[in-house]
């Protein structure tokens, strides 16, 4: 499980996370939604330990992780996905995958390589193995995020919106790669998303933020009705 107790990251002046709290089953996919400048990212930072909380825990299975390095997080069984693709675009699809066995899990190159075809097989990418990570498409360069984030064999994925700029079916290949993540990996999902279609048809659970607090937490149903969701969005809503 992992749990927050009253997480707050303050930039200067700026609370970008306001006291937030919050847990996250094992084998469950939870959502994370809010308007722009909420603090999705920036909690999704103070989990991961790229911007350490100025106030709160975080725990792992009982275990606190809260300000330990990036790295750390990541070999404690914490992987995530970024907003933008971080991949290296002249090396192959294969290679992308390897060294970050190699480099984050700490892997021989022969476990990593035989791991790496495992994720890429599973996000099915199998036959894109040599190419040019460059010459990829958006949503085959999401699928390979995710099969990078595979390589720590982690308890919990964090997911960077991955529903921009797709095509429905290309969003629904996405989707399905999450949601078997858990059915047959056994990990949870924690999915920053924008497109609300997607998230409030494929998670068990969705945490709202709004300025930085949380406002909601509940099933998809609860969410869309609830009043303080709504008006937060209609709030956000630039004219
Ligand atoms: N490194 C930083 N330094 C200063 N302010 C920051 C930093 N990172 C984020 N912020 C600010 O914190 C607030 C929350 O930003 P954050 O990116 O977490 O929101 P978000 O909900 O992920 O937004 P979006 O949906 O637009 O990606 C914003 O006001 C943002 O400008």
């Amino acid at each position: 499980m992992l749990r927050a107790t009253g997480v707050t990251k303050a930039f200067g002046g700026l609370v970008a996370v306001d006291d937030v709290s919050f847990e996250i089953d094992d084998e469950e996919v939870v959502g994370l939604i809010g308007p722009n400048g909420a603090g999705k990212t920036t909690l999704f930072n103070a989990i991961t330990g790229v911007y350490p909380p100025t106030e709160g825990e975080i725990y792992l299975n009982g275990t606190e992780i809260t300000g330990m390095k990036p790295h750390e997080i990541s070999r404690t069984g914490v992987a995530r996905t970024f907003q933008t693709a971080r991949t290296f675009n002249e090396s192959t699809v294969l290679e992308n995958v390897v060294v970050g066995g190699i480099f984050g899990n700490g892997d021989s190159r022969s476990a990593a390589e035989e791991r790496a075809r495992q994720n890429l097989a599973f996000v099915g990418l199998d036959d894109a193995i040599d190419e040019e990570v460059g010459a990829l498409n958006l949503a085959d360069r999401k699928l390979l995020e995710l099969a990078r984030a595979l390589t720590t064999e982690p308890e919990f994925v964090l997911v960077d919106e991955i529903g921009s700029g797709l095509t429905p079916a290309e969003l629904e290949t996405l989707t399905d790669t999450l949601l078997r993540i858990r059915s047959e990996r056994g990990i949870s999902v924690f999915w920053i998303e924008h497109i609300m279609d997607a998230i409030m048809g494929s998670t068990d659970r969705i945490i709202v933020l709004n300025q930085g607090e949380k406002i909601a937490d509940g099933t998809p149903e609860e969410v869309q009705q609830n009043q303080q969701v709504e008006e937060a969005y209609l709030g956000g809503v630039e004219v």
